[in-house]
């Protein structure tokens, strides 16, 4: 079944969840575990078994495991293998963008059959152009895989380069979210290229004229929790898109740990806080 299928069957069964996968030093201390692969290793394990039937998805932050080197990566794949030995969906947080030839390289990584690194989809950054992302694109096409694409981010500084307007007068983030609806036309229930939108982007969507309705894709929206929006902001900023959108938690549920039931029931308040923010 395609990424896009898989993903829509998923947020149907369970609700509108993704779980980062970010085991941040102070998380780490905080479950009692020791900064090393064994430990990012051990967090990892821990958030798969408890998003098991609780989320949708679990997102792994490469950036938290390259920290550790070759051993770190070794930890993500080890993590990686037990989410696909549970049919836990794996969105890979890594962010790659570059130019066509060497984009190849890093769709070959994330995104081939039987790679160390495979996962189900990738976070990609568009802004060497969306056109470079297209060995991504088709990569991921073959093998019934997703791509989230960076639209509009969660963090401040974002705005300076989204905002912006090209020679046409059409806003940067609103080329990303036409370039993606592009690609997934006709697709059921929806296509396999999504886009990362912040629950935190405010009024930026109508103040950029940008309508997410007709993306027919999955809509990744970190933010909630530790990056303050809530339910609120999640209903005022998705609108008639809500359909599509996968909202992530990382920190948010993550400070529930280390304890497997504890954190399954921190999992399966967001998940309904999401659904509720979504579906209302
Ligand atoms: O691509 C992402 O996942 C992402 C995009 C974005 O615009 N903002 C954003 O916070 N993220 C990621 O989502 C996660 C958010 O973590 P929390 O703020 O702890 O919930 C981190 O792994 C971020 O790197």
């Amino acid at each position: 079944m395609r990424f896009g299928h898989r993903l829509a069957e998923a947020m149907d069964r369970v609700g509108p969840l993704c779980v980062g996968i970010d085991p941040h030093v102070e998380l780490l201390r905080m479950w009692g575990l020791e900064d090393t692969p064994e430990g990012l290793a051990a967090f990892g394990e821990t958030v798969v078994m408890a998003s098991v039937d609780t989320a949708a998805a679990v997102k792994p932050n490469i950036a938290f495991f390259e920290r550790h080197g070759a051993r770190g990566i070794a930890a993500l794949e080890y993590v990686l293998g037990q989410a696909r030995e549970h049919d836990l969906i794996t969105i890979m947080d890594a962010k790659r963008g570059d130019i066509g030839s060497t984009m190849a390289g890093y769709a070959d990584a994330f995104l081939r059959p039987g790679a160390p690194l495979e996962c189900d989809a990738l976070t990609l950054s568009p802004y060497l152009g969306f056109g470079s992302l297209e060995p991504a694109l088709s990569l991921a096409a073959e093998n019934g895989k997703g791509v989230f694409v960076l639209a509009l981010t969660s963090n401040p500084e974002g705005a300076s380069v989204q905002h912006a307007r090209t020679a046409d007068g059409e806003s940067v983030a609103g080329v990303m979210v036409r370039e993606a609806a592009q690609r997934n036309v006709g697709a059921q229930p929806m296509g396999d290229v999504g886009l990362v939108v912040g629950a935190t982007v405010g009024s930026a969507m109508s103040d950029l004229g940008i309508d997410l309705g007709g993306l027919n894709g999955p809509i990744l929206a970190p933010g909630m929790g530790a990056q303050g929006a809530g339910p609120a902001e999640v209903t005022a900023t998705f609108g008639n898109a809500s359909s599509l959108v996968l909202v992530n938690q990382s920190r948010g549920v993550l400070s529930a740990g280390p304890f497997a039931e504890k954190l399954r029931g921190a999992i399966q308040a967001a998940a309904g806080a999401a659904q509720y923010a979504l579906r209302a």
